[in-house]
């Protein structure tokens, strides 16, 4: 195995070189200011060391990425209660599609496709205020990264409500199948805040150790969720974490992965590492374009799957 600090160093200076970077996300216009020269990556190792390159100090939008973690925080409050309202198939379709809502009677395919997460939120939101709600989810990041200095952007949360058309859609269409509870502005607020989570490499990398070890925070001693539950969040990861690009990514990668249009990317190297890799310039279905690139080398180069020994 080589020395992951070294990696990691070579990884960024590649990335640094690189020209083709891929286009930052347009269509919310707070995430299109983003300079796409930026790349940083950090890996948190079992024993909560953390390692990393580039800007791995500099905060973005996490975006979907967030995704897996109110998956988690929804598992917990109401257990498997969860797969009636939203399915575990890979869509095959980008993240912000409707077609298949009608076809399936407004029940999501997955749980990281827009329409699946905003009916994760709409259940976590169950006896609360959309601001406690939100200040939930703010209060398990800040746990799981260990780090109460972790925020939400207003602007991008105002950014994207401007211009969240597709998502209302999304959320309307599936009230009328009773698939939504709340008032949709109400879970759009949240499902927007949560979106607009600004976090770093390292931080991001930390909050995400509970999926590589068993559920279980080996730092603190917490368990997150139960082994079970770790285990089959991974498989949504790599299954459904990428979208229409979720082969791609198993296929390149080989790791369970969950990326955003902020440019982020979270993946997990059971019992080895959590990875996080950020870049903001995408590919064509919104995934981090160096940030897969930058995971591929590092599975390589590490020797990290989940699909050999
Ligand atoms: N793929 C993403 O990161 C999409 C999240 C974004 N907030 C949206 O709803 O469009």
């Amino acid at each position: 195995m080589r020395d992951l600090q070294q990696v990691l160093n070579e990884i960024a200076a590649e990335a640094a070189g690189d020209e083709d970077r891929g286009v930052v996300a347009q269509y919310i216009p707070e995430l299109a200011k983003v300079d796409a020269k930026q790349f940083g990556i950090a890996v948190t190792l079992p024993d909560g060391t953390v390692l990393s390159a580039g800007d791995s100090a500099t905060g973005f939008s996490i975006q979907s990425v967030s995704k897996v973690f109110t998956l988690a925080l929804a598992l917990g409050k109401l257990g498997d209660s969860v797969w009636s309202r939203v399915g575990r198939e890979p869509s095959g379709n980008p993240f912000n599609s409707i077609v298949q809502l009608e076809q399936e009677k407004g029940r999501p395919r997955n749980p990281f496709i827009n329409a699946g997460a905003i009916a994760v939120v709409d259940l976590i939101m169950a006896g609360h205020q959309p601001k406690e709600a939100i200040g939930e989810i703010i209060q398990f990041f800040r746990h799981l990264a260990d780090d109460d200095s972790i925020l939400i952007d207003e602007h991008v949360a105002r950014s994207e409500t401007a211009h969240g058309d597709r998502n209302a859609s999304l959320a309307h269409f599936m009230r009328s199948f009773g698939n939504i509870h709340h008032p949709v502005d109400h879970v759009l607020g949240v499902y927007f805040h949560q979106c607009a989570l600004v976090m770093n490499c390292r931080q991001l990398s930390r909050a995400g150790l509970f999926l590589a070890s068993q559920g279980r925070d080996p730092v603190t001693g917490a368990q997150v969720v139960s082994e079970q539950r770790a285990r089959r969040i991974n498989a949504i990861m790599l299954t459904c974490g990428h979208y229409d690009g979720s082969g791609e990514f198993a296929f390149r990668v080989g790791l369970p992965g969950k990326s955003g249009v902020g440019g982020g990317i979270l993946a997990i190297a059971p019992g080895k590492a959590s990875i996080a890799v950020w870049s903001p310039g995408l590919d064509r279905v919104g995934n981090s374009k160096l940030g897969t690139a930058a995971l591929e080398q590092l599975a390589r180069r590490m020797d990290w799957t989940v699909f050999g020994a």
